[in-house]
C-alpha cells in the first residue's frame, strides 16, 4: 500500500526557480509537481493533504558542519546525535553531515565505527559524515580511499589546535594529494595554530585571561595567513578546497582571488559570523565564554564583506558549526584563563530562521536564502538532487516555512540541549510550520512528531561541484 502526501497551494522555492505548485509525495519520495488548479493537481489523491497556502514549500535544511557529541578540551559537545538532529526538524534542517574523528594514534576504521555507533537509532532526520584527519600517515592515507567508496567522501584537516587535531604541512599536502586522487574533498580549519599559541602563552602572562581575549590572538592575519598557504597546497596538490567557518575579510578576499583564478576553491561561513561580532565576546564578567569559537568572532565590520561574499558566490555555503557547550559547567572550564573554555556555538535549529530574517532585511534573495542553505551543501558533499531541492524522485525533505508568522529566538524556547541560546532576543520574521523527512511528518506546527531512529544514514558520492 504506498503511502500518499499532497502539499497543496503553497509558493515552491528551490534554488532555481520559484512556482506556484502542489507537490505530490509518494513512499518517501517527491512523485510530481504542479501547476495549482492544473488538471494534473486536480486528480491527485492522497492519504493526507497539507494547505500550504500563503506559505512557502521548500527544500529540507542541509547542514554540512555539526559536532553532536565531539569530545573537545575535556568535555563533550552537549546534544547527542538525539537532540541535536531532534533540534535540527524543529529549525528546518532534514540532513546533517557531522564529523566522525580519528583519534590520534588510532586507525579512521575506528573513528568512522565510534561516530556510525553513536549515532545509530538515535536520529531524528538523516546524517552522514566527513571524517576528521588528526594523524595523516601511510595506513591512514589508504584508509582515505577505502572511506571515499563507503561514502565518506570528505576529510577535515586542521592548519589549528597544535597537539589536538593540527596537521602541519607536509601532512596537509600528502592529503590533498590523495583526495585528488581518490575525489575525497579537503576540508580546512584554517587558523595558523602554531602562532596563535605563541600569543595565547604570551597573553596570559600578562594577565589577560578573559574571553575577549580570544578574539585578540586569533588574529585576522593568522586566518588569512593560513587560507593563502591552505589554497596553495591545494594547487600544488592538483585538489580542490573547501576552506570551513570562513570569518573574516581578508580570508574571503583570499577564496576570491583563488576562484577568480578559476581554481575549484569553495568556502563556507556561519551565522555566528554573520549576525555576532566581537561585542558579543567583550560582553561583561564572564558572559563572553557563550560566544568564545574558532576562527573566532570578528569585528561587525568584517560582515559585510561575507554577505558580499554570499552574494558573489566567493562563499557557497552556511552551515552552523554546531558544537554547544554549556554556559554553567562547560564554558566554565575556562574561568580564568580562555584558552581552556570549549570552542564553539549552539545554532543548528536557528539558522534556516536566520538566513530568512537576512531574505527579510534584503540581503539575500528568497532562492539564495535556499541556495546557501539546501542546494550548495547538498550538491558540495554528494547529496543532490537526493536532498538540497524539491524535485521528482528526490527524498521528500520537505518544510512548510511561514513567510510573515513572527517569534523571537531563546534558550526557554528552543529545542537544543544547551542552557543559553547566542542569539537570545532576536526577533525573527519567518517560521518552521511543518516538515516532512522522507515523507514522514516529523514537525507538525508546533508539536514534534518524529522519533529517534527515523533518520537514516546517508552514503555520500563526492563532490558535484568538482566531478
Ligand atoms: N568551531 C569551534 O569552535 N568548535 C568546533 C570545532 C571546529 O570546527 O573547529
Ligand atoms: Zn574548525
Ligand atoms: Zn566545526
Amino acid at each position: 500500500m504506498s503511502n500518499r502526501t499532497l502539499i497543496r497551494g503553497g509558493l515552491l522555492l528551490t534554488a532555481a526557480d520559484e512556482t506556484h505548485a502542489d507537490v505530490l509525495v509518494e513512499d518517501g519520495r517527491v512523485a510530481a509537481l504542479a501547476a495549482h488548479g492544473s488538471a494534473a493537481a486536480g486528480s491527485w489523491t492522497a492519504d493526507r493533504t497539507i494547505d500550504a497556502t500563503g506559505r512557502y514549500v521548500i527544500p529540507g535544511g542541509v547542514d554540512a558542519h555539526t559536532h553532536m557529541e565531539l569530545p573537545f578540551g575535556g568535555t563533550f559537545a552537549s546534544d547527542t546525535f538525539e537532540t541535536g538532529t531532534r533540534a535540527a526538524a524543529w529549525g528546518g534542517t532534514t540532513t546533517i553531515v557531522d564529523f566522525a574523528v580519528q583519534a590520534r594514534g588510532g586507525s579512521l576504521r575506528e573513528g568512522l565505527d565510534a561516530w556510525y555507533a553513536k549515532a545509530d537509532g538515535k536520529c531524528a532526520v538523516d546524517y552522514g559524515f566527513h571524517m576528521i584527519l588528526s594523524d595523516v600517515d601511510e595506513s591512514s592515507l589508504k584508509e582515505m580511499d577505502l572511506l571515499v567508496e563507503e561514502g565518506v567522501t570528505s576529510f577535515k584537516l586542521f592548519m589549528a589546535y597544535p597537539g589536538v587535531f593540527y596537521s602541519d604541512d607536509g601532512r596537509i599536502l600528502r592529503a590533498m594529494q590523495r583526495g585528488a586522487g581518490n575525489g575525497g574533498l579537503i576540508m580546512m580549519h584554517a587558523e595558523n595554530g602554531i602562532a596563535i599559541d605563541v600569543l595565547v602563552e604570551q597573553a596570559l602572562a600578562r594577565g589577560e585571561t578573559d574571553p575577549r581575549h580570544h578574539g585578540e590572538v586569533r588574529k585576522v592575519l593568522l586566518e588569512a595567513e593560513a587560507t593563502h598557504r591552505a589554497i596553495q597546497l591545494a594547487r600544488v596538490a592538483g585538489a580542490p578546497l573547501y576552506v570551513v567557518h570562513v570569518s573574516a575579510e581578508e580570508a574571503v578576499a583570499e577564496l576570491a582571488a583563488a576562484r577568480d583564478r578559476g581554481l575549484p576553491v569553495f568556502g563556507e561561513t556561519c551565522p555566528q559570523y554573520l549576525f555576532l561580532s566581537t561585542d558579543n565576546l567583550a560582553e561583561p564578567g564572564f558572559e563572553g565564554a557563550k560566544y568564545v569559537c574558532s576562527t573566532p568572532l570578528r569585528p561587525r565590520e568584517h560582515q559585510a564583506a561575507l554577505w558580499r561574499g554570499l552574494v558573489t558566490d566567493d562563499l557557497q555555503v552556511v552551515s552552523t558549526d554546531h558544537c554547544p557547550f554549556c554556559f554553567s559547567g562547560q564554558k566554565d572550564l575556562g574561568r580564568g584563563d580562555f584558552s581552556k573554555i570549549p570552542n564553539g556555538l549552539p545554532g543548528v535549529e536557528n539558522r534556516m530562521d536566520l538566513l530568512h530574517q537576512a531574505v527579510v532585511d534584503g540581503r539575500i534573495s528568497r532562492r539564495r536564502w535556499i541556495d546557501i542553505a539546501c542546494a550548495a551543501p547538498a550538491r558540495m558533499f554528494g547529496l543532490y538532487p537526493k536532498k538540497g531541492t524539491i524535485a521528482p524522485g528526490g527524498d521528500a525533505d520537505i518544510v512548510v516555512y511561514d513567510p510573515r508568522a513572527e517569534h523571537v529566538l531563546s534558550a526557554e524556547t528552543h529545542h537544543m540541549n544547551v542552557d543559553y541560546s547566542a542569539y537570545e532576543g532576536k526577533r525573527i520574521t519567518g517560521r518552521v510550520e511543518t516538515v516532512l523527512s522522507r515523507g514522514e511528518v516529523i514537525v507538525d506546527r508546533g508539536e514534534f512528531t518524529g522519533r529517534a531512529g527515523h533518520g537514516a544514514y546517508t552514503p555520500r558520492s563526492t563532490c558535484q561541484y568538482v566531478n
